[in-house]
């Protein structure tokens, strides 16, 4: 039976979820008769938190409950305190009654923070929910607000739908921010072929993610490589573990530039050796400690990485694809486990909306050129054939050697639809449908020296968010996505349209959901208004979840096709304007500044 690891190498614990009972101080009668209801309360939220969601790496989610009730700011004091030694990264204030705000509300500069004001009558929850809006929003600190739409009974335990979705939705992203903050984005090399993605803006990185950039020269894999500096054991289970899983694809190389079976031999020798050092130079290996290199087995705490590759490194030696595919993927030849964040080019942008797409999902990602809009009418002059269905308006065709994630086959399922999900929900028989659904074909000639890229076809079907984030000057970073779905073409038409391509790089037929106004007016206009050459392609329609957790961290969404229902950011937004959201999106994080200042 396959092994499925839970837990990752990083340092540091997950963060916790603190849950604030918040309560009407004013002894003799009124705080004595609020203490149960608002307790429970509290003890509802953890408990929906801890059942529903699990961090990425699959450990669960910790929730700590205040030690009492706050009534006043002795009390909060004390919750601040004690969430400080629990290591609580995001804060619920819950309460059914009106309270104090400004004694009772969490000032803490920078973890994200939600109110549950409860929709009784009784009691008035939603007024103390109102009051601490305006405290929070007249201070500066943001805060999500959480109302009920119906009236519920005092006393009433039950969570209603509503509550619960906006529940979920704040804290998934909240984790997200936390789990974070204090880690590193390691860059293995530096700019590749002069995309502007590839330059480690550490102003971005600190001030709005809270993390440290690192810095591997790609020399480090040769010394690596040509001093043994990795698990000589791990290795030869690596490689024995390509040879039987990798299925050989098609050498598209004209005869000279075509490599011979030996040097093929030598090339995939090389490219698991580099899977093993990337993955290590990231999070360490305490094997390296055992062999007399303490320092190597450290690693740089990486939570996402990008690998240059081009042109210095493939230039010469083989291309990086496998190592970026197996570790984007969610198995290995360890079993299955949580996908590492790497990606290709060094596009750090990209890989940052990886990361956001992983912490959202906790499911592997898909990294991508954005190549190439297919009209009806090209394809219909190619090809002969009329694109139906779905298609009918065109496709955009996402291609790339490298990283996207084995995955994105689509060869696992949820209720028997192509899908990608969290790796403790993976079994054995989908990683092996994975590995069959893809080729691994020796490199074409962009790649000089070798190596194998990727070829698979993601099936139809699954809905997908395709994003961004950019750096735009004088702005800073703008989040950019698309929901829609992959489909399935004719097979003469994905054919002919692949093979005027890469043929031997995996391809995603993507149709965004449209509006008919802006950038989705048609799939040409969100391909024309798409801001870099790379997106990033997560699981479901997790288009609202990204636009949170935008909003916690003050970036900007400059492009989306999110109902307004499914919208959620703090209450301070609104005050930036009501009748154009994405106006007051741009005032609201301008006026705040990144979260970290
Ligand atoms: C092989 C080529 O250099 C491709 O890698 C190139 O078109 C890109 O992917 C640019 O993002
Ligand atoms: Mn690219």
């Amino acid at each position: 039976m396959i092994k499925k690891h839970i837990g990752n190498r990083l340092v540091g614990d997950m963060p916790k979820i603190g849950i604030r009972p918040i309560v009407d101080g004013r002894r003799g009668g009124i705080r004595e008769s609020l203490e149960e209801v608002t307790m429970n309360m509290a003890r509802a939220v953890a408990e929906l938190l801890s059942s529903q969601l699990r961090h990425s790496n699959g450990l669960p989610v910790e929730c700590v409950v205040a030690d009492t009730c706050i009534g006043g700011v002795a009390e909060a004091a004390q919750t601040a305190a004690k969430f400080e030694r629990e290591g609580v990264g995001v804060s619920i204030s819950v309460t059914p009654s009106w309270c104090y705000p400004l004694e009772t509300i969490d000032t803490h500069p920078t973890m994200p923070k939600a109110i549950w004001g409860f929709n009784g009558t009784e009691r008035p929850g939603a007024v103390y929910l109102a009051a601490a809006n305006s405290a929070h929003n007249q201070k500066g600190l943001p805060t999500f607000s959480i109302y009920g739409r119906d009236v519920q009974d005092m006393g009433d335990t039950t969570i209603p739908a509503d509550v619960e979705e906006k529940l979920l939705r704040f804290a998934k992203a909240a984790l997200a921010v936390a789990t974070m903050k204090g880690k590193s984005y390691l860059s293995l090399g530096s700019v590749s072929m002069g995309i502007a993605g590839c330059i480690a803006d550490e102003p971005f990185f600190q001030r709005y993610l809270g993390m440290r950039n690192e810095y591997v020269d790609m020399s480090e894999f040769v010394r690596r490589i040509e001093r043994g500096i990795y698990d000589a054991e791990e290795f030869e289970r690596a490689l024995a573990w390509a040879k039987a899983n990798c299925q050989p694809g098609q050498d598209v190389n004209s005869p000279h530039l075509k490599r011979s079976d030996e040097q093929k031999e030598r090339d995939w020798e090389t490219v698991v050796k580099m899977a093993l050092i990337a993955r290590d130079l990231m999070v360490g290996n305490p094997k390296l400690a055992e062999m007399g290199y303490g320092e190597e087995a450290l690693g740089r705490n990486a939570i996402a990485a990008g690998f240059q590759g081009q042109r210095q490194w493939t230039d010469h030696f083989p291309t990086g694809d496998f190592m970026e595919a197996i570790l984007s993927s969610s198995f290995d030849w360890n079993g299955i486990r949580e996908p590492y964040i790497l990606s290709t080019e060094n596009d750090t942008l990209n890989a940052v909306t990886m990361l956001f797409g992983h912490l959202l999902t906790d499911a592997a990602q898909i990294f991508a050129d954005v190549r190439t809009y297919w009209s009806p009418e090209a394809v219909k002059r190619v090809t002969g054939k009329q694109l139906e269905g779905r298609a009918a308006g065109g496709v955009i065709h996402l291609i790339n050697s490298g990283p996207a994630a084995l995955d994105g086959t689509g060869c696992m399922t949820k209720n028997g639809e192509p899908a990608m999900k969290p790796f403790w929900e993976i079994e054995e028989h989908e990683v092996e449908a994975c590995l069959k659904a893809t080729k691994w074909c020796p490199a074409v000639d962009f790649f000089r020296g070798g190596g194998f890229s990727t070829d698979f076809l993601t099936k139809g079907g699954m809905p997908v968010t395709m994003a961004r984030i950019n750096l735009i000057h004088g702005l800073g970073p703008v989040l950019q996505l698309a929901e829609g779905y992959t489909v399935d073409l004719p097979e003469d038409i994905h054919d002919a349209l692949d093979k005027r391509t890469d043929p031997t790089w995996p391809t995603t037929w993507f149709v965004p959901n449209l509006t008919g106004t802006g950038a989705f007016r048609d799939v040409y206009s969100v391909m024309a208004t798409w801001g870099s050459n790379h997106c990033a392609l997560s699981y479901g329609h997790i288009g609202a979840d990204l636009i949170t957790l935008a909003a916690m961290l003050r970036i900007p969404v400059s492009m989306h096709n999110v109902s307004a229902d499914r919208i959620f950011r703090p209450s301070l937004w609104s005050a930036f304007g009501t009748s154009d959201p994405e106006s007051a999106d741009y005032r609201a994080c301008a006026q705040l500044g990144p979260l970290y200042g």
